[in-house]
């Protein structure tokens, strides 16, 4: 995939405190890159650089090989973005709201009408376009947001945490139109802190913390090159005849605990050691009533990653 976007060194301060340390990535044609971190991490503040809206104090920023000016038109005419903060009329309708962004970046006449209907029909409001947009639930004002962005058929997309605070219907219908979008070519850069939307649509991912981008690749590079540990959780009849000590015994295994009536052991991915786990519990007469394995999450990516959890 060719990169059409790359950042390098990018920096930027307010007063002493350094919030982006130097980040240097690329976007790829044609990908979904999404921009996973906890809040404050910087992602907001790397999207209003990219989408021209803040300064920065140092590194550059290339769009297709060329070196981005400050107001570049070219970028702008080829960029959508879809902002944190809804930004449309509200005492407009979504058709006039439509029609007003998309005349922002030339369309007019003909062309206009279809766009304006195209993008109705594809944030799923097509039936909703003659009313006011403050009638509209969060996440019809989120659909129309997007429709807003997309109207004039730009090449990227740039969304900043799309879906915060909306119903489970629109962010379903959002993360499926992102999908869409992609399949018919776009470039999306999307920023999120809610690891389960990159686990559905990104094909890449960028992982930031506090300014930093501390990890990249696709989820199952991430959690094959981060994940070295897996935890089984087994229910079991009486604990108290568990030997804890004995199971260190067996290969791969590095803790074993018991919470309430459940035998808690994290082994080593590379090793496979359930059949020998499951034996010695036998061995020792014990009865298994239910065994989990907790899968491998991108949470857990970032746990190994920084010793937090995301989603606080
Ligand atoms: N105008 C400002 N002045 C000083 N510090 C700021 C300003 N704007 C943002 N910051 C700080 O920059 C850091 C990055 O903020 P940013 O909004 O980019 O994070 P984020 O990852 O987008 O988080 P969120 O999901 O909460 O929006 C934070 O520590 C924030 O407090």
């Amino acid at each position: 995939m060719k990169e059409i976007i790359t950042v390098n060194g990018l920096e930027k301060n307010y007063k002493d405190k350094k919030v982006i340390q130097g980040m240097s990535f690329e976007v790829k044609c044609g990908e979904i890159l999404c921009f996973l971190g906890p809040n404050g991490a910087g992602k907001s503040t790397i999207i209003n650089i990219l989408t021209g809206t803040l300064s920065y104090d140092k590194g550059d920023i290339r769009y297709a090989g060329e070196k981005l000016k400050k107001n570049d038109k070219h970028f702008k005419q080829n960029i959508g973005v879809v902002p944190q903060d809804i930004a449309l009329y509200e005492d407009l309708s979504a058709e006039q709201n439509l029609k007003f962004f998309a005349s922002l970046y030339g369309l007019k006449g003909q062309e206009l009408k279809e766009r304006v209907i195209k993008s109705l029909e594809f944030s799923g409001l097509l039936n909703r376009g003659k009313e006011k947009v403050n009638t509209f639930s969060g996440g019809m004002k989120r659909r129309l947001n997007i429709a807003c962005a997309i109207a004039h058929q730009p090449q990227i997309l740039i969304m900043d945490e799309p879906t915060v605070g909306i119903d489970p219907q629109s962010r379903k219908h959002i993360l499926e139109s992102v999908k869409k979008m992609k399949e018919e070519g776009m470039t999306i850069i999307y920023t999120t802190h809610y690891m389960e939307e990159v686990e559905e649509i990104s094909t890449r991912i960028l992982i930031m913390d506090q300014g930093n981008i501390i990890a990249t690749g696709t989820k199952e590079s991430l959690k094959e090159q981060i994940i070295n540990s897996k935890k089984y959780s087994i229910e079991v009849d009486d604990c108290h005849k568990v030997n804890i000590d004995s199971f260190y015994q067996i290969e791969g295994v590095k803790e074993v605990s018991i919470k309430g009536n459940k035998l808690e052991i994290t082994t080593l991915v590379s090793v496979e050691n359930l059949d020998k786990l499951i034996g010695k519990l036998i061995d020792d007469g014990i009865r298994i009533n239910h065994l989990t394995y907790q899968s491998e999450s991108l949470e857990t990516v970032f746990l190994n990653l920084t010793g937090r959890n995301l989603e606080n």
